[in-house]
């Protein structure tokens, strides 16, 4: 492990309120030092960010790394290295996997695979039932011995409100949060894109806004009877925004997350049977975009996740109705958001925040210090060039999933120089 000097770069530490002209030493794996002068005497690495943003590591909330079980989709190894190409230094792993996390046994599967191969930190969430099947409790208590970080049986949701409201009880208990999928399976099912206009056009079955406010509403109400924390996952929908806002000024422990895709695509990425901008819950409108730009903007959506979602090309490569949902999010994701610093929509320090501070109190349980390049935390850092313009090129991904939307389009904005635990996990070859 080295020690490393960078300098001249535009730190950006939400957590510490700094955003400046700072340089920042690390040791031994941990940040050793910020300041303007000269350093602690070390023997360092130096790497020069002049013109370059120093952040700290970036925290994704929702990873699918589909191992074990669907290895040709993704597999630990490759889903961290797009992890760290992405500027992610922390991911949490889905556990939507074959078998999927409902036990202590998978879990420790997960952990001890990523001790060995994964290129950064990978916290395991649990399933919420069984399988995932939505009949009986998965051993919630045995899998938070194990270290999950929280419950979700993401892909699905929790049909049941009985089996939902007993879950919540046993994760307030276990001081875990309850990382909710909002689908009201009802009237979902079918569903292949936004209900609306484009689905219309296109003759496909839509999934309206309602299914995921319904679940919304019901898990609402869950946690409020049941005091749990609950974390609702990829929020697509204004009205989605409004109950969450009205639920948090009631004084609930509740968090939100949005996607990349969600803040910058719409519903018309469908046209043309794109079966790689099919994805659950779908992109919808422009209205809801602004509304989840203002949900960030207010503190209503806590966190920017990827939902990075691997398929395989055959997976994609069919009729759209047949296609599974899904985007591979990791890589693409800081150069899509840049998007909306670069047109003026929100400024760097907040999407910053939400991909670090904000996701670190979401996991809480210790983690809340996380996500900030305080001396003495782990050196976990980015270094990006907000105004390096690249094509996605999706051969080039280090995930297996190659399903992007954004293939061939010009980003403005992009991950340079990863380090996690004081290790270059990641740098471009740009100079
Ligand atoms: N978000 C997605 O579109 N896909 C997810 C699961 C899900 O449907 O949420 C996946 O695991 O592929």
């Amino acid at each position: 492990m080295k020690n490393f000097l960078i300098k001249g770069g535009r730190l950006v530490d939400p957590a510490q309120g700094i955003d400046g002209k700072f340089d920042i030493a690390m040791a031994d794996g941990k940040v050793s030092w910020i300041g303007a002068g000269e350093p602690p005497k070390n023997d360092y690495t130096v790497i020069d960010a002049t013109n370059l943003t120093v952040t700290p590591g970036f925290i994704d909330l929702h990873t699918h790394l589909r191992q074990p079980g669907f290895e040709e989709k993704e597999t630990i190894s490759t889903g961290t290295a797009a992890a760290a190409r992405g500027g992610f230094t922390t991911i949490c792993s889905m556990p939507n996997t074959n078998p999927a996390v409902d036990n202590r046994a998978t879990v420790d599967y997960v952990k001890c695979v990523a001790s060995r191969e994964a290129v950064v930190r990978v916290l395991p969430i649990g399933c919420i039932s069984k399988g995932r099947r939505g009949e009986t409790l998965a051993e919630l208590g045995e899998m938070a011995g194990a270290g999950v970080i929280g419950f979700s049986d993401d892909g699905s949701p929790v049909p049941g409100a009985r089996l939902m409201k007993q879950a919540m009880e046993y994760a307030a208990g276990l001081n875990l949060p309850i990382i909710d999928h909002c689908e009201e399976p009802s009237l979902a099912e079918g569903g292949q894109i936004n209900e609306g206009i484009v689905a219309t056009r296109l003759g496909l079955a839509g999934i309206p806004n309602a299914a995921e406010e319904t679940m919304i509403a019901r898990d609402i109400a869950l946690a409020k009877l049941t005091g749990a924390r609950l974390h609702l996952c990829h929020i697509s929908s204004k009205g989605s925004i409004d109950l969450i806002r009205a639920a948090k000024t009631g004084g609930l422990k509740l968090t939100a997350e949005v996607t990349p895709h969600h803040l910058t695509l719409t519903e018309e990425r469908c046209l043309g049977y794109d079966t790689n901008a099919k994805v659950n819950p779908p992109l919808r409108t422009y209205a809801d975009i602004e509304a989840l730009i203002g949900a960030l903007l207010d503190g209503t959506i806590d966190a920017i996740a990827t939902d990075h979602a691997p398929h395989t090309e055959n997976d994609k490569c069919c009729e759209f109705a047949l296609a599974p949902f899904g985007i591979s999010g990791l890589e693409t994701a800081f150069g899509s958001l840049m998007k909306l610093v670069h047109s003026g929509k929100m400024p760097l320090p907040l999407i910053v925040e939400k991909l670090t501070a904000g996701p670190a109190r979401v996991l809480g349980n210790g983690f809340e210090t996380a996500g900030s390049l305080k001396v003495g935390n782990p050196a976990d850092l980015v270094i990006s060039d907000p105004a390096a313009e690249w094509i996605v090129e999706t051969a080039k991904f280090a995930s297996k999933g190659k399903n992007s939307p954004l293939a061939g389009e010009k980003l403005k904005g992009k991950v340079i120089v990863t380090i996690y635990n004081g290790n270059i996990v990641h740098e471009e070859d740009i100079r």
